[in-house]
């Protein structure tokens, strides 16, 4: 096990009694880039929710030696936990480069952000280059196309020094070129960081994953490379039901 991995043991989250995510065991490791897949509803986003503060989870969720089910989000911001949403949340009326000042300033004191600063931080310069938005750094969010908003939120994890990222459906409605781009980007980000991708375009996981962890009905059905996901009779099932295309046997 690596030791600066996330640790996942025994997560349920339930809502009035429904369990959506039920006794999940599941480890995400620095180095290796790890895509959550499942049906529609079986318990991804709720995993991540919980992981994230945002949903109340039983059972441990460890990381750097912080158990962070119970913490509130902005405190596991901090530990170096970060996420995306299925729609960007950045503000479009702002520059990117407020954008991402903005988010590096969860790490600094609010007193600090009341003065004025000057030059622009290292870390903000650094995650616009790797997002490849440095040109269009005083461009209003609002104009970028749906790629580049994704890229930005991925910069805002960046300049957070978010060392844990949870992506959800990144890629969703980006062209394919802007998709091989996220996919490279992801590769490079995730040399030293621990990237957790939801997604439903099994292209992309195909091209993309280290690990897979097949969720159904709030439970882990299975986990692995590609190759071992595509093979598993559980996963074929599960799959074969529901979509007829882009599944895991396309
Ligand atoms: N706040 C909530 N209150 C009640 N039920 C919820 C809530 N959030 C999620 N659920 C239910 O929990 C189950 C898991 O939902 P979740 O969104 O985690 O699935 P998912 O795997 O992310 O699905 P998708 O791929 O469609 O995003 C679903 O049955 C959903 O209806």
């Amino acid at each position: 096990m690596h030791p600066d991995a996330l640790l996942v043991r025994d997560l349920s989250v339930s809502f009035d009694g429904f369990k959506a995510v039920s006794g999940v065991d599941v480890s995400f490791a620095p180095g290796e880039l790890h895509f959550l897949i499942g049906p529609n509803g079986a318990g991804k986003t709720t995993l991540v929710d919980a992981l994230t503060g945002l949903v109340k989870g039983t059972g441990s969720a460890s990381y750097g030696g912080k158990e962070l089910l119970g913490l509130r989000s902005h405190k596991i911001v901090r530990a170096g936990v970060g996420r995306t949403f299925q729609t960007a949340t950045v503000f479009d009326q702002l520059t990117v480069l407020q954008n991402l000042d903005i988010a590096a300033g969860l790490h600094r004191p609010a007193w600090r952000l009341a003065f004025a600063r000057h030059g622009v931080p290292a870390a903000v310069d650094e995650a616009l280059e790797k997002i490849g938005l440095s040109d269009l750094r005083h461009k209003p969010a609002g104009v970028l196309a749906h790629g580049q908003k994704q890229w930005l939120e991925i910069g805002m994890l960046l300049v957070q020094d978010a060392r844990v990222m949870f992506l959800d459906e990144t890629v969703a409605g980006m062209s394919a070129d802007e998709r091989a781009e996220t996919g490279e980007l992801l590769r490079r980000i995730g040399r030293e960081r621990t990237i957790v991708v939801i997604e439903h375009d099994m292209d992309f996981v195909r091209n993309h994953a280290d690990v897979v962890t097949v969720m159904h009905a709030g439970k882990v059905l299975a986990e692995g490379s590609v190759a071992e996901i595509q093979a598993n009779e559980a996963v074929q099932e599960v799959y074969l039901g529901r979509t007829a295309k882009g599944n895991v046997h396309a």
